[in-house]
């Protein structure tokens, strides 16, 4: 799996994602204090085929979903705990995980990270509202 990864700040939580992340796949990481352009780049290396999925850190998690959700084609959606991570590849066909790293202990954020990979393909009785989703206009 190749894995594009980047956060905005570093830490025991940042550090412990990354090793997690290094030990499933090659790891493509991305440096940038800039949260908006951090998400952003985080979204785009996904789109552009680079990365099959995105992790991207920041102090709430917000900003940089928000930012990787402005490209087209990026389903970023923000994970606080493994039912969450695990929802969002099922139901929503996220492909972007945006988690906070001031918020979460390194061991809760390794095992959001690993309900989210682990659940590779989305739900088939979600394929209708997935479709939909992804007919919505990016306008944001
Ligand atoms: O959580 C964030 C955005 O949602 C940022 O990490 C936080 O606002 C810090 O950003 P900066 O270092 O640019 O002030």
């Amino acid at each position: 799996m190749r894995i594009v990864f980047g956060a905005d700040d570093e830490n025991e939580t940042t550090r412990a994602v990354l090793a997690e992340l290094h030990g499933r796949g090659d790891v493509e990481i991305l440096t940038d204090d800039s949260w908006p352009d951090l998400g952003a780049g985080i979204g785009r290396a996904v789109v552009e085929g680079r990365a099959d999925v995105g992790v991207v850190m920041c102090w709430t998690g917000t900003g940089t979903a928000i930012a990787a959700n402005k490209i087209p084609g990026v389903r970023a959606a923000l994970a606080w705990d493994p039912w969450i991570a695990r929802g969002a590849r099922l139901w929503n066909d996220a492909n972007v995980l945006a988690m906070s790293l001031k918020r979460l202990a390194p061991d809760v954020a390794v095992e959001v990270t690993r309900a989210f990979l682990d659940e590779p393909t989305p739900d088939p009785d979600e394929a209708d509202a997935i479709r939909r989703l992804t007919e919505l206009p990016d306008q944001n």
